[in-house]
C-alpha cells in the first residue's frame, strides 16, 4: 500500500482482500453440504434469538405494568395459572426460558458441527495441497516466491477453520443487527440515524488500518522469510553440529534480534496509531449510545413509549453497541486472514509448465534406437545464463554411460531433463525418434528410475524406503529382497532391530538413524526395486566405502545389462567401468568415448584421470 493513497484506495484494497472468501465458502460447502446447511439453519435461528428475547421481555414488562395498573395487587403463585391454563405472564416467562436455554443447547450443537466441518475441510485441503504441489513443475517449486506461498498456504489450510467460525459469527451478528435495527426503527426511527453516525467512522477507520497492515505485511515478506530461516538454522537438530562447532549461536541470535526488531518497530508504530484512533472511535460510539439512551428515557418520561418499549429499546441499544464492536473486530480479523487466502488459492491456480500431451503416444517397449539430445539448450527459469547449450548426445539402448565434469558443468541438469522434471529451453529430447513431450508424464517416468545425489531420507520403515521406488509393489518381499541384495542394503536391513519394519531416521523416537553410506545403499535399492528400462544414478556411491563401491558397481554392471544406465560420478575408478564416458564442460560435450579411447586421446579426461590416480600413489 503506497502512502497517500487516500481512504478510498484503502477501502478498495480491503475489499479486494475479501475476494477469495467466496472460494473458501465454496470449498467449505463442498467438504460437507449437509453439515454446512445444518450449520446455516442453526446460525439463523440463533441470530434471531436476541431480538426475540428482548421482545418477550418487553411483553413481560408491559403485562406486569398492565396488571399493576389494573390493581391486581401483590403477586401470588396461583397467578401463574388462569382458568386451568398458564396465565399470559407465566407463559411469557416460560417462553423466555425456552429461548435462553434453547440457545445454550443450539450453540453447543453448532460448535460440534462446525468442528466436524472444519476438520473435514482442512483434511481435504491438506490432500489437495499435496496433489497440487505434485502437479507443479520442479522449476516452479524451486523458486523462493512459490516456496513462500506454499508455506503460507500450508498454514492457511488449517487457518481456514477459524475463518469458518469467524465468518459465521459475522453473518449471525449481521442478521441479529438487522433484526434489532428493524425493531428499533419500529419504535423510534430517529435512533437508527444516530447509530449509523456512530458506526460509519469506526468502519472506515478499521478498513483503513487493515489495508495499512496488509501493506506492512507484504513489504516485510522477504524479511519474515529470512527470520524464519534463521530461526530454523539456529534451533534445529540438523544444523546443530555446525552451529555449535562454529560457535554461530550468538551470531544467529543477533541477526534474528535485528531483523525481528525492525519488523516490531514498524508494526508497533501502526498498532499505536490504531489504538489511538480506536479509542477516539470508541468515545464517539459511547457518546451516540448514551445520546440515544437519553433520548428514549426522555420519550418514556413523556409517555410516548411504554415501559416495555423502553426496556426493549435500552436492551437493543446495549446489544447493538456490543454487536458493532464485535463485528468491527471480526471484520478486522477476517480481512487479516482473508489476505492470506490469496496465498492459498493463488497456489491452487498455478498451472504447470511441463504439460501432458493431448494425445499421448505409448512409450516404446523396448527402446530400440535410444535417447537422443538434439541441440538441447537449457536455462533455469528466471535465470540469465545457459546451463546447457547446443548439446547433442545419443545414449544407445543397453549402454552404460558415465557423465563426468566439474561442479556445475550441468550433469544433474541433463538427468532432470531426461525425466522431464524440466523441459529444454531449446532443442528436443527424443526417445526412439519421438519427442519425449509426446508421452504421458507418468508413462515416461515409469520407465525411468533416477536416484539423485540428494535423495530423500524418508522417516518411514525400511521397507517403504526401498518400496518408494515402485510404491504399488511395496508389499512384494521377493522383489525387495532382490533389490536389497543388489544394492548391498541387505546387510543394513539385517542389522536393524525390526528389519524391514524398522522406521529409519531421527525424526521419530522409534527411528534408527543410518550412516551416510547405509542410507545410500537403501537409496540404490530403490533404483533396483523400480526396475526401469532407463536407470540413472547421480553420484550414487559418493558416501560408500571403497570396498562397497567396487561391489555396488560390479553388480550394477551385471544387473544393468540389457538396460540403459546413466551414472554421474567424480570417482574415476568407477567411471572407467562405463561403456562410454561423456565429459561435460560448461554445458557442452568436451569429449566422449570409452576409457581406453579417452586415455589414448590424452585430452581433458586423461589429465583428470591421471590427477586422481597420482593422488593415490
Ligand atoms: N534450481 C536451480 N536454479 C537455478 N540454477 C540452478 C539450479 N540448479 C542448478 N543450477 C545451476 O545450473 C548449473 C549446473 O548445475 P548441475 O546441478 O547440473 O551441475 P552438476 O554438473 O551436476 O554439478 P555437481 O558436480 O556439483 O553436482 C550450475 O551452475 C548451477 O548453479
Amino acid at each position: 500500500m503506497r502512502r497517500g493513497q487516500g481512504i478510498g484506495g484503502h477501502l478498495v484494497a480491503n475489499v479486494a482482500s475479501l475476494r477469495r472468501l467466496p472460494q473458501l465458502v465454496a470449498s467449505l460447502w463442498a467438504a460437507g453440504p449437509g453439515l454446512a446447511s445444518a450449520i446455516l439453519v442453526l446460525r439463523l435461528i440463533r441470530a434471531l434469538q436476541p431480538p426475540a428475547v428482548l421482545y418477550v421481555a418487553k411483553l413481560i414488562i408491559d403485562e406486569i405494568v398492565a396488571r399493576s395498573a389494573a390493581g391486581a395487587g401483590s403477586f401470588q403463585l396461583a397467578d401463574l395459572q388462569q382458568g386451568g391454563a398458564l396465565s399470559p405472564l407465566a407463559g411469557l416467562i416460560l417462553l423466555e426460558f425456552v429461548l435462553v436455554a434453547g440457545d445454550a443447547v443450539l450453540s453447543r450443537v453448532d460448535r460440534l458441527l462446525e468442528q466436524m466441518l472444519g476438520e473435514r475441510h482442512a483434511n481435504r485441503l491438506g490432500a489437495a495441497l499435496i496433489r497440487q504441489a505434485d502437479a507443479l513443475d520442479l522449476a516452479q517449486l524451486e523458486t523462493g516466491e512459490i516456496q513462500d506461498r506454499l508455506q503460507r498456504a500450508r498454514n492457511q489450510s488449517v487457518m481456514g477453520n477459524s475463518l469458518l467460525g469467524q465468518m459465521l459469527n459475522q453473518a449471525q451478528d449481521a442478521v441479529t443487527l438487522i433484526a434489532l435495527v428493524a425493531g428499533v426503527a419500529a419504535f423510534a426511527p430517529a435512533l437508527v440515524l444516530l447509530l449509523a453516525f456512530a458506526l460509519l467512522p469506526s468502519l472506515l477507520g478499521e478498513a483503513y488500518f487493515n489495508s495499512l497492515r496488509y501493506g506492512l505485511d507484504k513489504e516485510a515478506t522477504a524479511r519474515r522469510r529470512e527470520i524464519d530461516y534463521i530461526r530454523y538454522v539456529g534451533a534445529n537438530a540438523r544444523t546443530a553440529k555446525e552451529v555449535k562447532l562454529f560457535g554461530l549461536g550468538a551470531y544467529l541470535a543477533g541477526r534474528f534480534t535485528t531483523l525481528a526488531g525492525s519488523l516490531h518497530v514498524a508494526s508497533m508504530a501502526l498498532a499505536r496509531k490504531r489504538a489511538l484512533w480506536g479509542a477516539l472511535f470508541g468515545i464517539l460510539s459511547a457518546l451516540s449510545y448514551y445520546g440515544a439512551y437519553g433520548y428514549i428515557a426522555f420519550r418514556a418520561v413523556q409517555g410516548d413509549i411504554s415501559l416495555g418499549e423502553l426496556t426493549f429499546l435500552a436492551g437493543a441499544l446495549m446489544r447493538l453497541n456490543a454487536l458493532f464492536e464485535r463485528m468491527i473486530l471480526g471484520l478486522t480479523q477476517i480481512a487479516d486472514r482473508a489476505l492470506y487466502l490469496e496465498d492459498l488459492y493463488s497456489f491452487f491456480e498455478l498451472v504447470p509448465g511441463v504439460t501432458e500431451p493431448e494425445r499421448p503416444l505409448p512409450f516404446p517397449e523396448p527402446v530400440r534406437q535410444g535417447i537422443v539430445f538434439e541441440n538441447v539448450g537449457f536455462r533455469y527459469p528466471g535465470k540469465e545464463g545457459w546451463v546447457l547449450r547446443n548439446l547433442d548426445l545419443t545414449i544407445r539402448p543397453g549402454e552404460t554411460v558415465a557423465l563426468v565434469g566439474e561442479n556445475g558443468a550441468g550433469k544433474t541438469t541433463i538427468v532432470k531433463l531426461m525425466s522431464r522434471l524440466y523441459d529444454p529451453t531449446e532443442g528436443r529430447i527424443l526417445i526412439d525418434g519421438i519427442d519425449c513431450r509426446a508421452f504421458a508424464l507418468a508413462d515416461l517416468r515409469r520407465h525411468v528410475g533416477v536416484i539423485f545425489q540428494d535423495f530423500v531420507k524418508y522417516n518411514f520403515p525400511a521397507a517403504v524406503n526401498i518400496g518408494v521406488g515402485r510404491i504399488e509393489a511395496v508389499a512384494d518381499r521377493e522383489r525387495m529382497d532382490a533389490a536389497a541384495e543388489a544394492s548391498l542394503a541387505a546387510d543394513v536391513i539385517a542389522r536393524l532391530p525390526a528389519g524391514y519394519d524398522q522406521v529409519l531416521g531421527d525424526m521419530f523416537t522409534s527411528g534408527v538413524e543410518l550412516s551416510g553410506g547405509e542410507w545410500q545403499r537403501i537409496a540404490i535399492a530403490r533404483a533396483y526395486f523400480r526396475d526401469a528400462a532407463l536407470l540413472i544414478l547421480d553420484e550414487p556411491t559418493a558416501a560408500l566405502d571403497a570396498r562397497a563401491e567396487a561391489a555396488v558397481f560390479a553388480r550394477f554392471r551385471d544387473l544393468s545389462r540389457g538396460r540403459t544406465a546413466v551414472f554421474i560420478s567424480h570417482r574415476f575408478g568407477t567411471v572407467r567401468m562405463a561403456d562410454r564416458i561423456v565429459v561435460l564442460d560448461r554445458g557442452g560435450i568436451l569429449e566422449a568415448g570409452s576409457h581406453d579411447d579417452l586415455m589414448r586421446r590424452d585430452g581433458h579426461y586423461a589429465a583428470l584421470f591421471r590427477l586422481q590416480a597420482e593422488a593415490f600413489q
